[in-house]
């Protein structure tokens, strides 16, 4: 309690005690999309949050130039519902630059850098003959190229596709697919999952179904101006209850009268009806009287949640125009990919982002913080050598040690799609859930607030 607390950066406020018709639970932007739009149906709805922050796992760094997001970064052309609440709060969106968007990677090997001839040519590289001269990062695509089964992003749950929920590993295995695509492609740098062997197919083949669809609509990939945490932000002033901040839930009880939840510093908060938006990675923490039942229990207990870390250096000296490279690294160690962030009206490069993921952020979660943020510039500049010197860490997020996430994205293990995916929102008793983890038809923010206008439907229609 003492290290969340501390976390939270929580001021030790007085415990409150308080009523509405609805509580949420979580000012991220599920809660507060479903808090506005039930607030606009005349309800009376208190949003309460255990950080001091608004917005959960859409985070921009207001404080470092350049304002970097720490979590949510973008979004497609399909992104109707982030757009529209964007508009109707007056906030602007532009779209992410050619130049920003594509800064070439660098390939790093066993901690050395390969130019694309020398990868071609290099016994490390164990690729089949056709694909020798194809770069570590296209395996994903190469490999799933034409081996899609899903039709549209939102059939994935359906009975027709529950034999494809085994691991991406065994689908593209059994595909003829070679072991180097595979590890190359789903277990060095995952999207999802720590490796190939503990993510279902059918996660990667939604996946790709949706982004597929978003670049049907325009292949362009957009932003909100100032900074994407001025969604919830915003969405957060409309409500007429101040949302309640350093607020951390520990049980939701329901009894006939209605539902209680108590925090941790001994609020107590009563309604008629709850929305719990938080990640089930948290959930799974919270006690529930009565408790959670059949697969929706099995969800909460067991979704496992992506171990993803951020890390912004500041670069203090352009040390890529000393050696001629892109300051952007694709590696298969512990960095995992080193991004360029741009900023200004120039887009000049002002820093670094490394995002270690999988197995590499969780290498990393292991070590002293001071020591974690040592051995990642010590690793740069022993690839680099013309970096020493050059870096400074100036923000390091581990969304998996963070206690109000724990983990960054949700993902499904091979069987669980088929085993729970339709009852991963089932409603218990007067509370309802929402969140990414439950959309259908979309992922990331817009997942987020599908599956806030879902909530909102079912609480209104609630007898
Ligand atoms: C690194 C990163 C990159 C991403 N990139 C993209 C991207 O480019 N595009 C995209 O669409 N999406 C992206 N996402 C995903 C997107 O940010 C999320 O899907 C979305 O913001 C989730 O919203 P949510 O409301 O479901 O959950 P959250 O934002 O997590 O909201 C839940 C809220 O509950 C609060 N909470 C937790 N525990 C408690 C408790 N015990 N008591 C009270 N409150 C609690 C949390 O603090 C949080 O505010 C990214 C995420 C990360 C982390």
């Amino acid at each position: 309690k003492g290290a969340r607390a501390a976390q939270a950066g929580s001021t030790a406020k007085p415990p409150r005690t308080a009523k509405a018709d609805v509580l949420v639970l979580g000012a991220g932007l599920s809660g507060l999309s479903s808090a506005v739009t039930l607030q606009e149906q005349g309800l009376d709805v208190q949003v309460i949050e255990a950080r001091e922050r608004i917005g959960g796992r859409i985070f921009t760094r207001f404080d470092i130039p350049g304002l970097p997001e720490v979590g949510g970064q973008s979004f497609g052309a399909g992104y109707g519902r982030v757009m529209d609440a964007a508009t109707r709060m007056g906030l602007k969106i532009y779209q992410y630059s050619e130049k920003r968007l594509r800064t070439k990677f660098e390939l790093v090997v066993n901690g050395g850098l390969m130019s694309a001839e020398e990868w071609a040519a290099s016994p490390l590289n164990t690729l089949p003959d056709d694909l020798r001269k194809r770069m570590p990062w296209e395996m994903s695509g190469v490999a799933m190229q034409g081996r899609n089964p899903l039709v549209g992003s939102d059939d994935w749950r359906s009975d027709a596709n529950s034999v494809y929920d085994v691991s991406i590993h065994d689908f593209l295995s059994e595909r003829n697919v070679p072991e180097e695509v595979i590890r190359l492609g789903f277990s060095l740098n995952p999207y999802f999952g720590t490796s190939a062997h503990d993510i279902s197919a059918v996660q990667y083949c939604f996946n790709q179904a949706w982004v597929a669809g978003q670049a049907e609509i325009a292949p362009h990939v957009y932003a909100i101006e100032g900074g994407n945490q001025q969604l919830p932000m915003r969405l957060a002033e409309k409500l007429k209850r101040p949302v309640d901040t350093g607020r951390e839930v520990v049980s939701v009880a329901t009894n006939k009268d209605g539902v209680e939840v108590r925090c941790q510093d001994g609020s107590v908060y009563r309604a008629d009806r709850v929305i719990c938006s938080l990640p089930y990675s948290v959930v799974r923490t919270i006690r529930f009287d009565p408790v959670l039942t059949g697969n929706h229990a099995i969800a909460v207990a067991t979704l496992p949640y992506m171990i993803n870390t951020v890390i912004f250096l500041k670069v203090n000296r352009p040390f890529w125009e000393e050696d001629g490279l892109s300051p952007a690294m694709w590696t298969d160690g512990m960095l995992g990919t080193v991004a360029a962030h741009r900023s200004g009206p120039n887009e000049d490069v002002t820093a670094l982002v490394v995002n270690p993921r999988g197995h590499r952020a969780a290498y990393l979660d292991r070590l002293p913080r001071e020591e974690a943020i040592r051995r990642v510039i010590a690793e740069i500049e022993s690839i680099r050598p013309k970096a020493r010197g050059a870096l400074e860490c100036v923000g390091y997020q581990s969304w998996n040690q963070d206690p109000y996430s724990a983990g960054d994205w949700a993902v499904f293990a091979p069987g669980q799609i088929k085993r729970f995916a339709r009852e991963i929102a089932s409603v218990h008793g007067r509370v309802h859930f929402c969140g990414e983890h439950t959309a259908v038809a979309n992922r990331g923010m817009e997942g987020a607030m599908e599956s806030a206008e879902r909530v909102a439907i079912e609480v209104m229609t609630a007898g």
